[in-house]
């Protein structure tokens, strides 16, 4: 999963290439006439979008959770193959999470259910992480961290940014802030890792998030690479996650 559908589409082609499988006739959106999502399937990897923030993905991944079931898949594991801003880490790195921390700085994922607040641990599969993140390799040109990723509910001021619509608080605070996370041993933030990490656990569905940072947000707030770079640096989680699948099938 991944937040576009060009994302995803090309996830689809990369793992055809990895795992040698022809696409003659073209690579097919799965879902038809529903434009809100893409989904591609590749041999068994099926590769798909989810938008931005945690409403979309969770409603999306509950979809998803269904299919696996009525499938009858075995032991499926989800990814989540996404782009973030960065913590004290080169631009272009990517980050392999070790656990979800909302807004609140909880490792939870809270929800209101029947006028209740709920709170869901966000804790990935330890065993998984540590293995995608030893995939990583000396000769790759970017570096590879593990740690813990922010998940927040809005992109500016949820995430600290001072270059908003709205913004109350100084560049003091939100280096604070930022300087805090980094202490906690958050390496990158984004919109929806928590959501992602309870819901796999509650699922008991193995998996977890492969960012890439698009920028260190301890130099700043805003985007300020290429597009083209940012399409590049965007292949780089699938890079692990290609030699992930791959390791995984063979055994
Ligand atoms: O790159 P994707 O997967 O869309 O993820 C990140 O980008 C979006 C914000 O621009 C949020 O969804 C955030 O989590
Ligand atoms: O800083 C960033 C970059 C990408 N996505 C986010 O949510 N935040």
């Amino acid at each position: 999963m991944g937040g576009t559908k060009y994302r995803m589409r090309e996830f689809a082609q990369y793992m055809a290439g990895v795992l040698n499988i022809p696409t003659d006739g073209g690579l097919k959106n799965l879902t038809k006439r529903s434009q809100r999502y893409a989904m591609y399937k590749v041999g068994p990897v099926l590769a798909v979008s989810h938008g931005i923030g945690i409403p979309s993905m969770t409603t999306l991944l509950q979809e998803v959770i269904k299919l696996l079931a009525y499938a009858k898949v075995a032991n499926p594991i989800v990814f989540r193959l996404g782009t973030s801003g960065g913590l004290g880490i080169p631009a272009g790195s990517v980050v392999v999470s070790s656990w979800g921390l909302n807004g609140n700085l909880e490792k939870t994922h809270n929800i209101p259910i029947l006028g209740k607040t709920r709170k869901f641990p966000s804790i990935l599969d330890t065993r998984l992480s540590q293995e995608v993140h030893s995939l990583a390799d000396p000769s790759d040109e970017f570096q590879t961290f593990l740690g813990g990723t922010m998940g927040a509910d809005d992109f500016y001021r949820g995430q600290g940014r001072l270059d908003g619509p709205f913004c109350d608080y100084t560049e003091q605070d939100k280096l604070a802030y930022l300087t805090k996370l980094s202490e906690m041993g958050v390496r990158n933030i984004e919109m929806e890792a928590p959501a992602l990490a309870a819901m796999l656990t509650e699922a008991g569905v193995r998996g977890g998030v492969v960012c890439v940072t698009f920028l260190d947000r301890l130099q700043g707030d805003q985007v300020t690479p290429s597009k083209a770079t940012l399409t590049d640096w965007q292949n780089r989680p699938m890079i692990l996650i290609g030699r992930y699948i791959e390791k995984y099938l063979k055994k």
